[in-house]
């Protein structure tokens, strides 16, 4: 039976505005903010500031907030208001994809001890209902992976590097200035930020709670004109990708930039779109695509989450409880491309096998075939000088 419910919203930047404006031109939906949490009280605000505070026991300690939605830009300030708000027997809603993959283990927990409701479809891929079909659809062992361009930011740099020539510099800046990237951009441009989604989308695919440390992640901040080349002379585009995958009784999971020829379904998901491919056993590949950053976007699934509270939906975590959750592991060969200036940059003897080897004054490359966790320890790949693409397999 549904019900009214009001909402306690901590964050009022690009997320909170955006859910403000869905919710306002969305009928049927009877939820009402009560009050929105921000952190500077000298900012001015698009709408009345009878809204504000900056106090969050007014919203925490406030008995007749049902919902509290958390979009806020700081991780730890993120963790206590969930846990608390919680632990007060509330149900919550967020967007925080570092928070949520940082704490996965607790917050599973406290959903258990307190009996409450705890939403985060904005967290993966923004507008796509991802986790919600991994739950609920994909609600058996057949699912052999998730793979996907996660991050919108970087997705959309690399659109506006490959289709219309701008510097990285540039597209970076107009991901910013739409809202798209995080605060730090380092964690979307190095891959840290689709990492995050990984590690949540990983629980909800195959039932493995993994520390975000433990998945590699290289992103595009290494990326030059000499790769942008090898790629185009090849006919394909780069795309950051994101993969958690089963094989062999295991898990794994990386993000890494791609080599993506025109034929892949991910070649034409461009600007700040995402999109996630599914295999499974019998249907072989399936394909969600759907803007990954923006307020609106954004904004919009965390609407979708707070509806479904009126339905009184909540995650079961079936695969948790299903007790054949897949170990994880580094242990997988992928076929790659590096490029680097000096020898002393890549070590060669790494590479399980190399199938050519270029040289020129100002460049060297390598394509062969190398194991992840090899990658992850590599420390080569820290220097500038060295990129790292994954060759399509
Ligand atoms: N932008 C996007 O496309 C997406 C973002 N997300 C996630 O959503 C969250 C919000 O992102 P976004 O809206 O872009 O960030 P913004 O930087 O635009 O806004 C952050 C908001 O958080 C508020 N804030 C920061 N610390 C506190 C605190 N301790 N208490 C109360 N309010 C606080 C800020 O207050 P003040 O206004 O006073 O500065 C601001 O209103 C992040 O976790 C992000 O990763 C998820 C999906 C997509
Ligand atoms: N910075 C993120 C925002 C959405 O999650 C991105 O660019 O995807």
């Amino acid at each position: 039976m549904e019900k009214n419910i009001n909402l306690g919203i901590f964050g009022f930047g690009c997320v909170g505005q955006g859910l403000y404006e869905v919710l306002n031109r969305t009928k049927g939906i009877n939820a009402r903010i009560k009050k929105i949490c921000i952190k500077d009280p000298n900012k001015s605000r698009p709408i009345d500031m009878s809204y504000f505070t900056t106090d969050p026991k007014e919203i925490l300690d406030d008995p007749t907030i049902d919902v509290v939605v958390e979009l806020i830009n700081d991780t730890e300030a993120a963790y206590h208001i969930v846990s608390t708000a919680l632990r007060n027997g509330k149900a919550v809603v967020s967007a925080s994809k570092r928070m949520i993959a940082e704490n996965l283990p607790a917050l599973y927990q406290l959903q258990v001890e307190n009996k409450v409701p705890f939403l985060y479809e904005a967290s993966s891929c923004a507008s796509i209902p991802i986790i919600r079909n991994l739950e609920e659809y994909y609600d058996n062992d057949l699912l052999n992976a998730v793979e996907g361009i996660c991050n919108g930011s970087t997705n959309y740099i690399l659109t506006k590097i490959f289709e219309e020539n701008l510097s990285f510099e540039t597209a970076l800046k107009q991901a910013q200035e739409l809202g798209f990237a995080e605060t730090d951009p380092t964690l979307d441009v190095e891959g840290y930020d689709p990492k995050f989604k990984i590690v949540i989308l990983l629980l909800h695919a195959f039932g493995t709670f993994v520390k975000p440390e433990e998945v590699f992640n290289f992103g595009i901040n290494h990326l030059n004109d000499f790769d942008i080349q090898f790629a185009r002379q090849r006919n394909c585009t780069i795309k950051l990708i994101g993969n958690c995958r089963r094989q062999n009784g295991s898990v794994n999971a990386y993000v890494l930039p791609h080599l993506i020829r025109e034929h892949n379904l991910l070649y034409d998901v461009y600007n700040e779109y995402n999109g996630v491919l599914l295999e499974s056993a019998f249907t072989d590949k399936q394909f969600f695509v759907g803007k990954g950053a923006g307020g609106t976007a954004t904004g919009s699934a965390v609407l979708s989450d707070i509806s479904a509270l009126l339905y009184n939906y909540r995650y079961e975590y079936k695969k948790i409880k299903q007790n054949n959750q897949p170990a994880f592991t580094n242990d997988v060969q992928l076929k790659v491309y590096v490029r680097y200036c000096t020898p002393d940059q890549v070590d060669l003897a790494e590479f399980y096998n190399i199938v050519e080897k270029y040289e020129s004054p100002e460049y060297r490359y390598v394509d062969g075939t190398i194991n992840l966790q090899k990658l992850n320890d590599a420390r080569g790949l820290k220097n500038k000088d060295v990129n790292l693409l994954v060759l399509e397999q």
